[in-house]
């Protein structure tokens, strides 16, 4: 389907590209169309063909928000090892000048944005599994969909240079038109499971890891220190992303559901925990750190629940994460808010101790700024910071990658939301490498932690076909 732009638009590019070039700078236009409603599941299988490697997907708790991108119109990213690396993005995403062409209302979340992420060390060496994955990565969708509520919208971006001529660029616009996305056919089965092959748990030296951890932290090294593991998977068939997506959707309801693809590599999961949105100066993040399992019936679920709120080893874990949010907002926020206690959040799978934190930021405080002040929060890292993460650095028998690292997106206007990317998993191919973590204090017990991982791990393996075994 090919739609033909009418005046107004082609004089719009045709300025945008006089710009580029009188500047020698490029410059973003971004076109946005509210349209009928798309399936975003739909939208995002409908990239296959074209743009397999280059999608993401974003929902948010209850999907009252997703945005699914379809191509990379254009990427920045970066290998820095120091904070630089979060400035650096910010920096290069400042520079473009940017168009928006909208017939309608600004809506948050459409338009000029990019989607992407950071490692979780950039210091730690790269391994093989984690190879081809930056220490930042960002895209700008060449289409997107963003769903927010009842209203659909499609937003097509070009990168235009001061080298580019107008019948590309219009050609650009024409050729995606939003009912080409709707056509497609695909169903997705989100009933089928996978057939596993094989399993690998590397579990001794994990509980090795978290008897050293706590053995340090009694020597008074260290407060906490959160130790992750793996697990490896391989399935007779290649694992179907869409299918993954839709169970994670369906069987995650109370988390963010992302997919980052990146070349072969699918980077997937259902994380509970919100490091921070950003709209205009508001800000919000979560406190997420303390957990138990759920109750099989109503009545046990309340009790574990209240079990959870009054016991003091999870409370210790959570305390030190809240303390260390709400002095990271003191400094780069006024109004800072939270309550004195904390609530539960329930997974379909776990429940943990929460507290939101809010505030609005001063000036000169950026979303990516935040981010780099943030991560890793010692729900993810540990306390005191650097000596959390020389510690991960020593103990952990893994390499993190992108896992429990911050994954989120960012506007041109500078609101975006980012969370810590656990309860995920690295696909390729038939493989996946799935990834939990425990926040380790003194009370730690190693079986317990163990099993509080097994927990973790249930969302990924739920949606890649219900293994049953770990
Ligand atoms: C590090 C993870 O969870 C963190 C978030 C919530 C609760 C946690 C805990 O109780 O240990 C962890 O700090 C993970 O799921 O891999
Ligand atoms: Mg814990």
């Amino acid at each position: 389907m090919i739609t033909t732009l009418d005046h107004t638009i082609k004089e719009y590019i045709q300025h945008a590209l006089e710009e580029a070039k009188q500047t020698n700078q490029s410059v973003i236009v971004s076109r946005i169309k509210e349209v009928d409603a798309i399936d975003p599941l739909h939208f995002f299988a409908s990239g296959e063909e074209i743009y397999l490697g280059e999608r993401f997907f974003w929902s948010t708790p209850t999907a009252d928000f997703t945005m699914v991108g379809l191509g990379n119109e254009f990427v920045l990213e970066n290998e820095n090892r120091t904070p630089e690396r979060f400035q650096k993005i910010e920096k290069e995403w400042k520079r473009f000048n940017k168009k928006v062409i909208a017939d309608h209302k600004k809506q948050v979340g459409t338009g000029p944005l990019l989607f992407g992420g950071f490692s979780f060390d950039p210091m730690k060496e790269k391994d093989v599994l984690w190879e081809a994955f930056a220490e930042a990565k960002f895209v700008l969708p060449t289409n997107m969909l963003t769903v927010f509520k009842d209203k659909t919208y499609i937003t097509i971006n070009k990168l235009i240079t001061p080298m580019d001529n107008l019948d590309t660029c219009i050609k650009h616009f024409e050729q995606v038109g939003e009912q080409e996305f709707t056509l497609f056919p695909y169903q997705i089965d989100c009933e089928k499971g996978n057939e596993f092959a094989s399993i690998e748990l590397k579990t001794t030296e994990w509980v090795e890891a978290v008897q050293r951890a706590t053995a340090d932290i009694r020597a008074s090294e260290i407060d906490k220190v959160v130790l992750a593991r793996e697990v490896h998977l391989e399935f007779t068939e290649k694992i179907d992303p869409y299918q993954v997506v839709g169970r994670l959707q369906k069987e995650q309801p109370t988390s963010f559901i992302f997919e980052f693809e990146n070349g072969l590599q699918h980077f997937v999961g259902a994380t509970p925990e919100r490091l921070i949105k950003k709209e205009e100066n508001q800000v919000l993040s979560t406190c997420l750190a303390g957990s138990i399992k759920r109750g099989k019936t109503k009545s046990e679920d309340k009790l574990l629940g209240n079990e959870l709120l009054h016991d003091d080893k999870n409370l210790i874990e959570h305390d030190i994460v809240v303390k260390m949010i709400k002095d990271a907002f003191e400094h780069c926020c006024f109004e800072v808010s939270a309550p004195e206690a904390p609530a539960l959040l329930k997974t379909n799978n776990i429940q943990h101790l929460y507290t939101p934190v809010k505030g609005f930021a001063k000036n000169g405080h950026t979303l990516l700024s935040m981010v780099e002040r943030l991560h890793p929060t010692p729900a993810l890292g540990g306390f005191p910071k650097e000596k959390a993460i020389e510690k991960i650095r020593e103990l952990e028998p893994m390499h993190r990658g992108w896992y429990a690292a911050p994954v989120g997106w960012i506007d041109h206007e500078d609101n975006g939301e980012f969370v810590v990317a656990i309860r995920s998993g690295l696909i390729e191919g038939n493989r996946a490498a799935l990834f939990a973590g425990c926040g380790i204090v003194e009370e730690s017990d190693p079986e317990s932690e163990y099993f509080e991982t097994k927990m973790k791990l249930k969302p990924m393996l739920s949606a890649l076909g219900g293994v049953e075994n770990e």
